[in-house]
Order: C-alpha cells, then sequence, then structure tokens
C-alpha cells in the first residue's frame, strides 16, 4: 500500500512516517507539510493518506483526498457534527474513498472512553479533566469531547439529569467547560504528553478511569491498523472502535 503523510515534520506526523516505513506491506511514498502542494499526492500515487496537520487545514487536504479517491485515515481534531456531514456529503458524490476519523488511535484511550461510557449509568456524579502539552492547539481535546458526549448518551439512555451542582456564585470558568452537560476541565502543562482522567461518583465512593499516552508511540498501531482495513471501508468511519473486536 502506497502511504502519505500530511504534517509528516510535527510531533505525531513524524512518529507515523517511522511506523509506516517499518510496516510490512507499506510504503511511505510522500511527506508532506506546511507549504506543500496536495497535487504531489497524485504525483506519488498515493493510495492511503495520514492526516495529523491542524485542525485549520483538515477539510481542504480531506476534499481533495475524497475528489481524487484517495483514502484517509485522520487524526487531527476539530470535528464536529457539521463538518462531519460536510464530508458524507462529499463521500456521497464521490464514493471511491474511505474516511476513518478518530480522535484518539491509541488502545488505552478507546479502553478508556468505553468503560467511562459503562460506568456512566452508575454515578451521580461525572466530570472529564484533560491533561496535555501546552502547544496543543484545541481545548478541549478530540478525546474528551468524545468522552463527554458518550457519557451524556450513556446518561440519557439511564433516565438521570444533569450531574448535581449548586454552584451559583464565583469565577465564570471556573466550573469548566459544559460538553454535551458534562463539565470538561482542560489542562495545559509542559511536560505532558496527552493524558485523561473520568472522575465519576455516587454515595460514599468515587470511580477514576485514567489513561496516559506517555509517547506519541502509542498512537501508530491503531494508525497502521487503520490504513490496513479503510481500503475496505469506503465512506466515513468514526472511531477506531469500529474496526477492533471490543465486545
Ligand atoms: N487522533 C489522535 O490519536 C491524535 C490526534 N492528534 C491531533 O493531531 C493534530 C496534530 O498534532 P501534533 O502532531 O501534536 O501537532 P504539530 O503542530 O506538532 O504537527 C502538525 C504539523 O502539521 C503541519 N501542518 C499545518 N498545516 C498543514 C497543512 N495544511 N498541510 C500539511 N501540514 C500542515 C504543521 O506545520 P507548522 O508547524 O509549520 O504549522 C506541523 O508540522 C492535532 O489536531 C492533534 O490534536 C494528536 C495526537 C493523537
Ligand atoms: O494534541 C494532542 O496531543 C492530542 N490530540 C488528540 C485529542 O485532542 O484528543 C488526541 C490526544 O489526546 C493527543
Amino acid at each position: 500500500m502506497k502511504v502519505a503523510v500530511l504534517g509528516a515534520r510535527g510531533k505525531v506526523g513524524r512518529e507515523i512516517c517511522a511506523g509506516v516505513r517499518a510496516a510490512e506491506g507499506m510504503a511511505l511514498v510522500a511527506e508532506l507539510d506546511l507549504g506543500d502542494s496536495l497535487d504531489d499526492l497524485v504525483a506519488a500515487g498515493a493510495e492511503a493518506i495520514v492526516d495529523f496537520t491542524h485542525p485549520d487545514a483538515v477539510m481542504a487536504n480531506l476534499a481533495f483526498c475524497i475528489e481524487h479517491g484517495i483514502d484517509a485515515v485522520v487524526g487531527t481534531t476539530g470535528f464536529d457534527e457539521e463538518r462531519l456531514a460536510t464530508l458524507r456529503a462529499q463521500l456521497g458524490e464521490n464514493p471511491g474513498s474511505g474516511v476513518l476519523i478518530a480522535p484518539n488511535f491509541s488502545i488505552g484511550a478507546i479502553l478508556m472512553m468505553r468503560f467511562s461510557a459503562q460506568a456512566a449509568r452508575y454515578f451521580e456524579s461525572v466530570e472529564v479533566i484533560e491533561l496535555h502539552h501546552p502547544d496543543k492547539a484545541d481545548a478541549p481535546s478530540g478525546t474528551a469531547g468524545r468522552t463527554a458526549d458518550l457519557i451524556a448518551a450513556a446518561r440519557r439512555e439511564a433516565g438521570l439529569g444533569a450531574p448535581p451542582d449548586a454552584t451559583s456564585t464565583g469565577i465564570e470558568g471556573a466550573r469548566g467547560a459544559d460538553v454535551d452537560g458534562i463539565k470538561v476541565h482542560s489542562l495545559r502543562i509542559r511536560g505532558l504528553v496527552a493524558h485523561q482522567e473520568v472522575v465519576l461518583g455516587g454515595s460514599g465512593e468515587t470511580l477514576t478511569i485514567r489513561h496516559d499516552s506517555l509517547d506519541r508511540v502509542s498512537f501508530v498501531p491503531g494508525v497502521l491498523l487503520g490504513l490496513r482495513r479503510i481500503g475496505a471501508a469506503p465512506g466515513l468511519t468514526v472511531g477506531l472502535d469500529a474496526f477492533l473486536d471490543l465486545d
């Protein structure tokens, strides 16, 4: 499989390039970064791309790939329902491509999200704390947004209302961001990579579910799995769970 990496000089892109070079059955045919032309993908004969660029850049990259029948495995964050709808429409007009959007490619983070959704129905309180390096462009993280959505859906299904919170006065922002009714707190700390805690609480007990990406190599196996599976998955896939046998 001929693979190109977009964002190849970035923190994650560098690790993905190394992973693709070492992977059996894959050839790294192009390494693009800011300022390079997307036409290089066609010239290199890329069959699939991996995108770890920037939320402001990724939609144009994907429009080009979909138009040219190139599959895409996307780690870049910033996908809301409006962006996903745009991609579905573009893929509907060009059914030759597959696009996988995954807010987190590490297996530990995927399990952390799943365990959090499983636990959510049993606890009155729940909040999400995500901790990242201070060079991160977006807050809250894509992973935290997805976790909050999954927890909110599980609580709705279980008939739970809003988590209890008597706060009526104080400094704006002190209680974090509201994502689908779930509080999310974003820390930006030099020395960290990517970490998240989900803190749940009920009568006389708490449960904390924590995941730590200590090194960006944690994202590589998931991306390689996505590349191996995307050719047989036309259209839009959200979350690497779709390609994992977790049940
Ligand atoms: N899904 C997942 O598992 C993970 C997702 N991410 C996400 O991936 C994205 C990248 O993260 P990270 O590697 O830390 O960021 P970096 O800033 O280290 O890397 C991004 C790279 O992309 C380059 N770039 C920017 N715009 C373009 C463009 N239009 N075309 C090609 N290259 C471009 C940047 O260049 P320059 O520096 O010159 O601007 C930079 O080299 C973020 O959205 C992050 O949240 C990160 C880790 C895991
Ligand atoms: O920017 C990062 O570093 C990360 N971004 C992704 C996110 O926003 O969830 C995945 C991981 O948390 C690392």
